[in-house]
């Protein structure tokens, strides 16, 4: 496939400044604001949200990850920023989950990959909140970015540091694609590549339309998931105003920081129980569960062996993650990388997992291609952010939906290995709706 040269907005140098703010809601300020508008909060601590574009990329195409690696590193090349860490300059945005992605409806302004440079940024990380302004190519100058930093501040410093969520909007109806009959033939399907010996495991996923009685505003539905979802990872990428990408997801793909990679092997699911004694007899019956091991198995096995493409790793123990609503096996990955990794490299070596897609990743691919009627879009794709080093975050799109006026696209997927039950797997992609589909009923 031809990688396409991204488009681009304004190229380097980079001038930015900030200014340390009292706390602001980050929803009035991006409700202040223009589109794009971005939001990134991780459980670490750290939240950014960013609005408005200094610069930005997009791309398409096998090379994309590379490509906005490349564009990124001439746009940094040379920056005129001595603030704080916490404020620094970043690049927000994610990828598509297919390299060839044409964005058609609900995925109507997602191109293959996008980030931006927002030209406002708000950057809390415990209890300090910075405001940055960044500006790039050669009419950026430092005395005109002062000046628009004065600006900012006046601005975010009229804003409330609370803002109200609002009532749920209420769902009147929902359309799943596929509905349960296509769902159990396509897993059937799958069942019957993997015995044939095709195919050892593949994710198939599900999109969900519902249909709300009132609009829902993304930002404050993105406010609510953080009350009950705050260990996860929660973002919203919205490139227009008329739609959003969000979620709360507990998967991690890659931080990249001083030369250290942290991931995790996340795979295989039970509910939650009403005690702690039922959540632990389901927890026990994750671990003790060969299917179950197996599927999250064959995850920590090529993400490590992927990784040692790029330095010394380590792989911690297997543990359960309990969510909200969910459990899951989970297994901390790390890799000492050289200098000169960028998170993107990373990023390119490790997406689509076999905990989103499936093995072998082209056969994966090619059942995931031929069975799910709906377009992936961004869901289960890299999403998060990077500095000028090269460091960064980024999630997997998980637990997410688009949101768009008085519709909302949620998207599940689950693993299917041999012995998958099609009526076990559509019951829980069902709990994988909840957190979104619990804050919009
Ligand atoms: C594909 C999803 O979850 C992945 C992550 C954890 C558990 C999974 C599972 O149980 O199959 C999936 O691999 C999703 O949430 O849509």
């Amino acid at each position: 496939m031809s990688s396409l040269a991204g488009e681009t907005t304004a190229d380097g140098p980079v001038v930015a400044r900030s200014c340390r703010v009292a706390d602001v809601s980050y929803r009035a300020f991006l409700a202040a604001r223009d589109a794009p508008g971005f939001h990134w909060a991780d459980p670490d601590g750290l939240e950014v949200s960013g609005a408005g574009t200094a610069a930005a990329v997009t791309a398409s195409g096998e090379d994309r990850f590379a490509t906005v690696r490349a564009w990124a590193d001439d746009l940094f090349d040379a920056v005129d920023y001595d603030g704080p860490e916490a404020a620094r300059p970043r690049l927000l945005g994610g990828f598509a989950f297919f390299d060839d992605h044409e964005p058609g409806a609900p995925w109507t302004g997602f191109p293959a990959a996008q980030f931006v440079l927002p030209e406002c940024q708000l950057a809390s990380v415990g209890d300090e909140t910075w405001l940055t302004v960044a500006r790039a190519g050669e009419d950026a100058t430092a005395a005109g970015v002062e000046r628009a930093l004065a600006d900012a501040r006046e601005a975010v410093e009229s804003l409330p540091a609370m803002r109200p969520s609002g009532p749920r909007p209420g769902v009147s109806g929902t359309t799943p694609t596929p509905g349960r009959d296509e769902w159990t033939t396509g897993v059937r399907d799958a069942l019957a590549r993997i015995e044939a010996g095709d195919l050892r495991k593949v994710v198939l996923a599900t999109a969900l339309r519902a249909d709300l009685d009132a609009p829902v505003d993304p930002r404050d539905l993105l406010e609510r998931l953080r009350q009950r979802y705050s260990q996860c990872f929660r973002f919203l990428v919205a490139p227009t105003e008329s739609a959003a990408f969000l979620g709360a997801t507990p998967e991690r793909l890659a931080t990249l920081r001083d030369g250290r990679v942290e991931t995790v092997a996340l795979a295989g699911s039970v509910g939650r129980g009403d005690s702690p004694a039922e959540d632990a007899r389901l927890a026990e019956r994750l671990r003790e569960s060969d299917k179950l091991r197996h599927e999250q198995g064959v995850v920590v096995d090529t993400i490590a062996r992927r990784l040692e493409e790029l330095g010394e790793v380590a792989v911690g123990d297997r543990g359960v993650r309990t969510l909200s609503n969910i459990q899951h096996l989970e297994t901390p990955i790390s890799a000492a990388v050289g200098e000169e990794t960028h998170v993107l490299d990373v990023v390119a070596t490790l997406h689509p997992t076999p905990a989103v897609n499936g093995l072998p990743p082209a056969a994966a691919l090619d059942t995931i291609r031929e069975t799910e009627a709906f377009e992936r879009g961004w869901y289960a794709a890299p999403v998060g952010w990077f500095d000028a080093d090269g460091d960064g975050t980024f999630g997997v799109g998980l637990r997410s939906a688009v949101a768009s006026g008085d519709s909302v696209t949620l998207f599940a997927g689950n693993g299917i290995v041999a012995d998958s039950d099609p009526d076990d797997e559509w019951d829980e992609v069902q709990l994988k709706y909840r957190p979104v589909l619990d804050e919009l009923e």
